[in-house]
């Protein structure tokens, strides 16, 4: 049985006729095909990315697990569709916080339309994109059984300045995650979400240096989906913090050219993540006045 997934929280979505992704219940995320060069451009680099022998496992691990495409029935009533097929990355978990993080300042390949480049330039600089190197494209932040999702309009995520920002990455990793946007969040599970030897920062700082080295692909436009279990964390367990790319619709081939758009965006991102697990409550830093300049 295919069905709507259930944590979905960018990009193109099913229901009310619309096209959009499906999961089924083993594990499977179909995406549909989008008609144009999109839809071919991302089959082409899966196809390719998946069967490039020098791509080393501790980076294909960052990537969902392609099973080809098949044709099934999409979600707009349109009849049977090619779908990509994708590990389902939401799969197992029980109430997931899940961030789409979407990277680079700028969104478009070099290649792409003058019309379309127009479109994605004047979204980057009205977003984070510009300034900070990345967006939130959306997200979803679980609290607790009573207070369930906060899942705010994905345009208000998108651009945020640096402090707000900020705020949210700290509120993805909080006790406190209510949508007042002037409570300042507890960061009590910075440690085990961000931190540690298998947490979300050691993991950006691998997929880092693949990028200071890499010139194979430039990852336009493409996400990072970060996530972890929230109901685990809130039982003190691993909360299995884990990121992962998706989204390959602008990716091109990197001609011996390093990805500097990406690897700016992430080394940004890695800084915020940094700066919250090294100084998690700054906020409520009291400044102790110096005496006679000396403090
Ligand atoms: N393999 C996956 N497993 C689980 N969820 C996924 C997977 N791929 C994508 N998603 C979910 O779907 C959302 C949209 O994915 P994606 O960016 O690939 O779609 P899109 O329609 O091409 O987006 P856009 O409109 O931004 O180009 C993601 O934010 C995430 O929540
Ligand atoms: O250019 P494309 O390939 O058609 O796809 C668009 C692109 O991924 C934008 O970055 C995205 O904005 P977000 O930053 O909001 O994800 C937009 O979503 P939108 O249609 O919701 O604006 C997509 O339609």
């Amino acid at each position: 049985m295919l069905k709507i997934p259930p944590h979905q929280v960018a990009g193109h979505k099913a229901g009310n006729g619309k096209l959009g992704p499906l999961v089924d219940e083993s594990g499977r995320f179909y995406k549909p095909l989008q008609g144009d060069e999109r839809g071919s451009n991302e089959l082409k680099f899966y196809t390719s990315f998946s069967s490039d022998t020098r791509i080393p496992e501790h980076i294909s691990k960052f990537f969902p697990t392609f099973y080809g495409t098949q044709l099934i029935e999409a979600s707009d009533g349109s009849g049977l569709k090619p779908h990509l097929v994708l590990q389902d990355l939401s799969i197992g978990r029980v109430n997931p916080s899940i961030v789409d993080i979407k990277m680079g300042s700028r969104t478009w390949a070099p290649e792409a339309s003058e019309e379309y480049i127009q479109k994605c330039l004047k979204k980057d600089r009205e977003t984070s994109s510009l300034p900070l190197g990345f967006r939130l494209s959306g997200i979803q932040i679980y609290g607790n059984k009573e207070s369930g999702y906060w899942k705010p309009e994905r345009t208000s995520m998108q651009n945020l300045s640096a402090e707000k920002l900020k705020t949210i990455l700290k509120k993805f990793v909080s006790s406190n995650t209510s949508p007042d946007m002037n409570l300042q969040p507890d960061c009590a599970f910075a440690a085990t979400v961000y931190g540690g030897s298998t947490g979300i920062l050691s993991q950006l700082l691998e997929l880092k240096a693949w990028f200071e080295d890499q010139t194979m692909y430039h990852f336009y436009s493409c996400s990072i989906l970060m996530s972890f279990e929230k109901e685990l964390a809130l039982e003190g367990k691993n909360p299995g913090g884990q990121i992962k790319l998706i989204d390959f619709a602008h990716v091109i081939e990197g001609k011996g050219v390093i990805d500097h758009n990406f690897l700016g965006g992430l080394c940004s991102l890695i800084k915020f993540i940094s700066e919250i697990l090294t100084a998690p409550n700054e906020h409520i830093t009291e400044v102790v006045p110096s005496v006679n300049g000396v403090n």
